[in-house]
């Protein structure tokens, strides 16, 4: 009795020494897992997650041998021995045939989540055909309640945050569906099924709108039946979820969140496909493939990464190769006759698992930073309207033959003086008397009587070369349009210098409606203004023109220059306290405008003169002749002697190459 009570003690201490053995193992194993998932944020490695479908046929063999905790998958190759075919691979998790959808969105809320906080999130899930992608990402068809997708989840638990937040942050949540069929992209939502060139956003206030538009597209979504799947899709099909948000202290938040269920893979020979059916797969496995060239790329750290090779690899440019936090779920099926796809994916997974997009980077605009640039827009248009002060306060003391130019003078004033500089420094500016030159600088002049044109130097508008279609287009609207009949004395038409020398953005651009647009505008002078059309208008311009139309012309010019200096040294300061902050706060960094080494091309000395305005008003320095290799403190643009060099600038404004597109900086 004795010794069965000692054998039962012995055996009860070594059972709960096991057990406490197996706990401590089991912490170890999460707090490995934590620390290497947070390694790889760090690092911003693309997530791999791994999901291995449950086997149908009970009958085959299955080639899954081991699944870890700890993200380890063991697979069997069945034409070797044991030892030799295993294969191991490593990802940040493994989820077994038994996994449920709950399980699977357990381990990816926290991704999902970071959506609402500005993050860009990309999840999209890979594998050969039939292995369970869409069941991850939308679960089974229909729509049914019971085992829902990561899509459907994802949004129940948005707008669960949305509404525990909603004392904090205002959110708005949109939904785009696209898909992408044999290498073109058409909606899924659409009501019609329609291809459109841009998918329509939804907004969606609950799930209910969701659950109806995610019916839409599914009943939308090319679906067919193959020998390996009944219900295959035939498309990419990627469901993007925009986050639109305002906190109370009035810092913005702008993100996304896509959702991707790839095409399978499959191999033509086992699914048995012909006619139309092969053609959209071979679609789909050049479109993979050109997916693997881009992962390859990115793990190479090559310099060029061929994006463009596919509508797939475009649309996942930014989740891909930007400073989003991506995860991928690779499917793959047990059954030993997929065991060579099963292999092929399973090595994809593992390159992926290795390319370092570098850290998130939240997409949110703080108020300090907006507030800033709105004090900004204010301070330039203040400055602008002492410049316009000081200008009529000029032309005021000058003689009435040069007066009746006298707002043309805002600038002309300045034009000569840089025309003045050029012609001692040898440029070639033509040696012609005063007043022809002006109106040389004005362009052609169309017939004009007696016009005066008012010039406002535009910091905003893009000068674009004129083609010879564009400028066909322009010379018929000039044949065209009644000049100055319908013009009041009221009228004010912005021209820009070089205006013969712009052509608007748009093709359907009209002239006539905008210069039409510009009635009943304040009247600046009593100059009848010429119907001149002007391409580019921006609302920067017209509020200027509404401010200067306020000016009075006795102002002292003495005194708008001490101002004017306040002014400007507050703008300096601002455009530091933007630098700063922007940099602080990890905001993307906007470049000059594209091709802004072409400003100073020297053909128009005028917009030279207005340029050098501008810089002036920026930046509070006299456009003299060296000063007009410097960059404006505000990041204007850079003229054509330092375009590209940044050395000299006063405060230059980072240059990211990698940007997709160009901005100005401020
Ligand atoms: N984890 C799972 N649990 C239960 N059933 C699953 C699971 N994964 C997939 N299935 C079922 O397997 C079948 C094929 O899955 P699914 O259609 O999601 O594959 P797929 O990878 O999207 O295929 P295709 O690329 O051809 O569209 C479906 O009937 C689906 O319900």
């Amino acid at each position: 009795m004795c010794s069965y009570l000692a054998i039962c003690m012995i055996s009860g201490n070594q059972v709960q020494e096991m057990s406490s053995a197996a706990l401590g193992y089991h912490r170890v194993v999460n707090e490995n897992r934590k620390l290497y998932n947070m390694v790889q944020d760090l690092k911003g490695n693309i997530r791999v997650y791994c999901r291995v479908r449950p086997s149908f046929r009970a009958e085959t063999k299955n080639v899954i041998e081991f699944i870890g905790e700890d993200g380890s998958l063991v697979i069997l190759d069945p034409l070797k021995a044991r030892k030799e075919g295993r294969k191991v691979f490593q990802f940040n998790h493994v989820f077994g045939p038994t996994a449920t959808q709950d399980d699977v969105f357990k381990d990816t809320q926290p991704l999902i989540r970071s959506v609402m906080d500005g993050y860009n999130v990309c999840i999209f899930a890979y594998g050969q055909t039939g292995s369970g992608k869409t069941h991850t990402m939308s679960g089974p068809s229909g729509g049914m309640q019971k085992d829902r997708g990561i899509n459907y989840l994802a949004l129940e638990d948005l707008f669960h945050i949305s509404s525990t937040r909603k004392d904090i942050i205002n959110y708005d949540i949109y939904v785009q569906m696209i898909e992408i069929y044999n290498e073109q992209i058409r909606s899924c939502a659409s009501e019609n099924g329609l291809n459109l060139p841009d998918a329509t956003m939804h907004s969606v206030k609950s799930t209910a709108d969701v659950l109806r538009l995610m019916k839409l597209g599914e009943v939308n979504r090319a679906v067919s039946s193959t020998a390996i799947n009944n219900r295959s899709s035939r498309s990419h099909s990627v469901l993007t979820i925009h986050v639109h948000g305002k906190d109370t202290s009035g810092s913005i938040l702008r993100s996304c969140l896509h959702l991707v269920d790839l095409a399978g893979s499959e191999r033509v020979d086992k699914s048995e496909v012909t006619g139309d059916r092969l053609k959209e797969a071979q679609y789909i496995n050049k479109s993979l493939s050109c997916l693997g060239d881009v992962i390859t790329a990115l793990a190479q750290k090559n310099s060029h990464i061929p994006y463009r090779n596919s509508k797939l690899t475009l649309l996942l440019q930014d989740s891909l190769g930007g400073r989003a936090k991506t995860l991928m779920f690779a499917h793959v099926s047990p059954e030993v006759d997929s065991f060579g796809e099963t292999v092929s994916t399973l090595k994809f997974a593992q390159r992926v698992s290795t390319v370092e997009l570098g850290a998130a980077r939240v997409n949110k605009e703080s108020n300090e930073v907006m507030q800033l640039k709105e004090q900004i827009e204010s301070l330039k248009k203040a400055l602008a309207n002492k410049e316009a002060q000081k200008a009529i306060a000029v032309t005021e003391r000058t003689p009435p033959r040069t007066r009746r130019l006298s707002i043309e003078s805002l600038s002309a004033v300045k034009t000569e003086k840089v025309i003045n500089s050029q012609e001692k420094k040898g440029t070639k500016t033509p040696s012609v008397p005063t007043r022809a030159r002006r109106l040389s600088l004005e362009g052609p002049r169309y017939g004009i009587k007696e016009n005066i044109q008012v010039k406002v130097s535009d910091s905003v508008s893009k000068p674009l070369q004129l083609g010879s279609a564009s400028r066909q287009k322009f010379d018929q609207f000039q044949a065209v349009s009644t000049p100055y009949e319908h013009w009041s004395s009221n009228d004010v038409s912005i021209i820009d210098a070089n205006h013969h020398n712009n052509v608007p953005k748009s093709p359907n651009f009209s002239y006539r409606k905008r210069a039409v647009k510009s009635d009943n505008r304040p009247l600046i002078s009593s100059h009848q203004l010429p119907n001149t059309p002007e391409p580019q208008i921006s609302a920067r311009n017209e509020v200027q023109i509404e401010k200067q139309s306020e000016l009075t012309l006795s102002t002292e010019p003495r005194t708008t220059n001490g101002k004017g200096s306040q002014i400007r040294k507050s703008l300096r300061t601002i455009g530091k306290l933007i630098n700063g902050s922007e940099k602080r706060n990890q905001q993307n960094l906007i470049l000059p405008t594209k091709g802004a080494g072409k400003i100073n091309d020297g053909n128009s000395p005028v917009r030279t003169s207005t340029r050098s305005l501008r810089r002036q008003s920026l930046t509070g320095t006299e456009a003299s002749g060296s000063d007009r290799s410097r960059r404006s403190s505000l990041g204007g643009k850079p003229t054509e002697s330092n375009a590209n060099d940044y050395r000299n600038a006063k405060t230059p404004p980072p240059i990211r190459p990698s940007a997709q597109t160009t901005k100005r900086w401020m």
